[in-house]
């Protein structure tokens, strides 16, 4: 049977243009990724800043067109799809994005958002039907009594809540998937985790597949508690498994790095911490990666291969790794960080 969706071999190269005349230079946004989704699945796809994920996030839902590889949904090559197939792809993969207030239209009032794509995908034949339907997903995202909400506009709401807005809009089209690019970052800490909340509920309920898009490793490690981690360096996925798994004994130097550099509140704990694992804090420009293992430059255990051969993802433990060298990691525990 084929996955709800799939990633083979996928690359997105943008041309970043300098000036009128000048040669465009390659951005390698995404290299190689393969990566599969089960109905119902959950991933959380962690990353720094500028590693590629919004650019996946994007390509998942159809907004860009890979430059190499496939992009396969329920066994059928997106980029191949007759029109409705196509529209019927789009509707089952929605996106919601980190800023709410872009993301709305400031002159349309909530009714307005949520009506729009069901009138248009006939999923209502009536005005009636349709303010019904608005009514029953506000209360699905926890926006009650409705009637408090339909006639506002964007502005006159919190971030959370039109957060859930987004989400309610995301669902109306009674989607498959949901790729949720950072949903989270722009609201209030004291908000974040009721929102969190709110997609694991529709993930239960409606069966709904998450992508998980974060910085973030501890509301990935919360919304994907039950299901898979992917963590990016560069456009390349270093290593993938089940989020327990993943988290409880990471094997590639990067990520162990990451999980030194989580805060923790215990002030003598934080003291004993010990530095972070790598060789430098800089990280290299996605524009010119490194040659080989992109991260080698930061990495304490690269050697002369991690210069010249860029290593593939490989299965060590529990995960999938990629790293030449992960025999000579050492198991990295909670103790190690603490
Ligand atoms: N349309 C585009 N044209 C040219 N370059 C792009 C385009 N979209 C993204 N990039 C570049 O691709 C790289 C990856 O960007 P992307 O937004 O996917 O990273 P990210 O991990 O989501 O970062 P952030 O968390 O900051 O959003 C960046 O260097 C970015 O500048």
């Amino acid at each position: 049977m084929s996955s709800l969706l799939e990633l083979r071999n996928v690359s997105m190269i943008f041309e970043q243009k300098s000036g009128l005349f000048g040669k465009p230079t390659p951005i390698p946004a995404m290299t190689d990724i393969q990566l599969s989704f089960e109905p119902g699945e959950i991933l959380a796809l962690v990353g720094e800043s500028g590693c590629g994920k919004t650019t996946l996030g994007k390509l998942v839902t159809g907004l860009h067109k890979p430059t190499k590889g496939q992009l396969l949904f329920q066994g059928k090559d997106v980029w191949d799809m007759n029109k409705a197939e196509f529209s019927e792809y789009r509707q089952s993969v929605q996106l919601v994005q980190q800023d709410s207030y872009a993301a709305l239209n400031p002159m349309r009032t909530i009714f307005q958002s949520l009506s729009d794509p069901i009138v248009q995908n006939n999923l209502v034949r009536s005005r009636k039907e349709a303010y019904d339907q608005v009514c029953v997903l506000l209360n699905t995202v926890g926006l009650t009594p409705p009637e408090q909400f339909i006639e506002k506009y964007p502005h006159q709401m919190s971030g959370g809540q039109r957060q859930r807005v987004l989400l309610a809009r995301a669902i109306s089209l009674k989607p498959k998937l949901i790729v949720a690019d950072e949903p989270v970052s722009m609201i209030d800490v004291s908000l974040r985790m009721a929102i969190l909340r709110l997609m694991s509920v529709l993930n239960k309920n409606l069966g709904i597949a998450f992508i998980y898009i974060t910085h973030d490793l501890s509301t990935a490690r919360y919304i994907a508690q039950n299901g898979k981690m992917a963590v990016m360096y560069l456009g390349k996925i270093v290593e993938q498994g089940s989020v327990h798994e993943v988290l409880a004994a990471p094997r590639h130097p990067y990520l162990q790095a990451l999980l030194s550099a989580v805060p923790v509140p215990n002030p003598r704990i934080a003291k004993a911490k010990r530095e972070l694992p790598l060789k430098s804090l800089d990280m290299p420009s996605i524009s010119n990666p490194p040659s080989g293992c992109s991260f080698h430059p930061r990495c304490l255990y690269a050697s002369q291969t991690c210069e010249q051969t860029a290593p593939s993802l490989m299965p060590s433990g529990k995960t999938i790794v990629s790293c030449h060298h992960v025999e000579k990691v050492p198991q990295w525990t909670i103790s190690t960080a603490n």
